[in-house]
């Protein structure tokens, strides 16, 4: 069959309105007490460590989930569904052993924390960086169903700080020293401020990785992320080079549109004015930028339609290769050459579709936290590599 291909970076939370709802009817709420939950976790019976807690209702059940001994004892909460729950028990991150030597390790980092003038903290090389070197690897602390802050839904509001306070004392610490920029409840303005969206069974919810949370957002940022969903780990790295003193910054929206949109979105789902580089640049600039983003989409467009009207080509591929770099979206360089791979091998030139494969294999194919995002496209290029005949772009658009 024929694979779509989406290419965006997203970060979903919930706008400034609903906060302010929300708030309301959380403080009418106070003093609520929870119910025991009457559904038993089905597995594994003590994964758990603490009395999981349950709120009812009309048309779904949330409960909190609390391991304090995940990832070597620095812990991790749910809220969410029990369905999901079970699910995310079963996950490699829960039943495998051993996972995270590696992660949580902030010893000798190749950054420091500084303050930025206008923008509280933000994370900054010490040492210089080349594009894919770790920058750091980390396990959420919490993680939240989304539907615990619409308005409409007032008790959930009040789990979160459950989840908060099961989990162990320097992690609930860990989690204060996030920045909260809004009044408001100090646990769920954290998690607005600064958790990641990601999906479970297809219901979005909000990732905590409080060290992760201390980078900025630029338009044109130097790192790039991944996000494995059966790990959980969210692992940022250098997507150009990074010289000391530099800031490492991530994208927290879809980075790929013109100035005012990301401004738009920035302000009313985030609630800052964004002053990166590149929102502060000149009149010029900035059109030339927007000029850029609109034809880089267009052509992403292109080449991601797979009907008979495509207008994508071998030369499409490259022309977006080229823009990606000029515009400065070091992360997309890894889909550039997917793309490429797979226009190459649309029109039966498997030479240069391998080639491309094996560029985008190494470029790295960067995700935004959706499930399965990056295992499919890596696996897509790896069939290429292998078999280039075999994979269902071959000769797709000579047919
Ligand atoms: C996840 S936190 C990032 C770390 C934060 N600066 C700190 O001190 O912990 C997100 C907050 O940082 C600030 N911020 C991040 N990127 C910014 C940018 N490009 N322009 C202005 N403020 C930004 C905003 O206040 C935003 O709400």
């Amino acid at each position: 069959g024929q694979h779509p291909i989406t290419f965006d970076f997203t970060s979903n939370f919930c706008s400034i309105n609903e906060k302010e709802n929300l708030l309301a009817l959380a403080q009418l709420n106070d003093g609520l007490n929870f119910q025991r939950c009457s559904l038993k976790p089905a597995i594994p019976a003590n994964l758990w460590t603490e009395g999981v807690k349950c709120i009812p209702n009309i048309t779904e059940t949330y409960c909190i989930y609390t391991n304090e001994n995940f990832a070597n004892g620095r812990g991790i909460s749910f809220f969410t569904t029990p369905s999901i729950a079970d699910g995310i028990a079963s996950l490699p991150a829960f039943t495998q052993k051993d996972l995270y030597g590696n992660v949580n390790n902030f010893a000798n980092p190749p950054w420091e924390i500084k303050q930025v003038p206008g923008r509280g903290r933000g994370v900054f090389a010490t040492r210089t960086l080349h594009r894919g070197d770790p920058i750091m690897a980390v396990t959420p602390i919490g993680i939240y169903h989304s539907d615990a802050f619409p308005h409409d839904f007032p008790l959930n509001y009040i789990y979160l700080h459950t989840a908060f306070i099961q989990l162990p004392k320097p992690t609930q610490n860990l989690f204060l020293s996030t920045m909260v920029y809004a009044d408001g409840d100090p646990i769920m303005e954290r998690i607005n401020t600064n958790a990641f969206s990601g999906e479970f069974e297809g219901a979005s919810h909000f990732l905590l990785y409080p060290e992760t949370a201390k980078m900025n957002h630029a338009c044109r940022p130097s790192a790039m992320y991944y996000y494995d969903p059966k790990t959980l780990i969210h692992a940022t790295q250098a997507s150009r080079t990074i010289h000391p003193g530099e800031e490492i910054t991530i994208p927290y929206i879809n980075i790929l549109q013109p100035r005012e949109d990301r401004q738009h979105f920035l302000s009313t789902s985030w609630g800052f004015t964004c002053t990166c580089s590149l929102c502060s640049s000149s009149a010029t600039h900035t059109h030339a930028s927007d000029a850029r983003i609109r034809r880089i989409v267009h052509l992403q467009n292109a080449l991601a339609d797979w009907s008979g009207e495509s207008i994508g080509t071998p030369g499409t591929a490259e022309k977006l290769i080229d823009l990606y770099e000029e515009e400065g979206i070091h992360a997309a360089k890894g889909t550039g050459h997917m793309f490429a791979a797979l226009a190459y091998n649309a029109v039966g030139d498997t030479a240069m579709a391998k080639e491309h494969a094996e560029g985008a294999l190494v470029a790295g194919l960067v995700n935004n936290g959706h499930a399965n995002g990056e295992a499919a496209d890596e696996n897509e290029m790896k069939s290429l590599v292998d078999w280039p005949e075999g994979h269902w772009s071959f000769m797709a658009r000579r047919r």
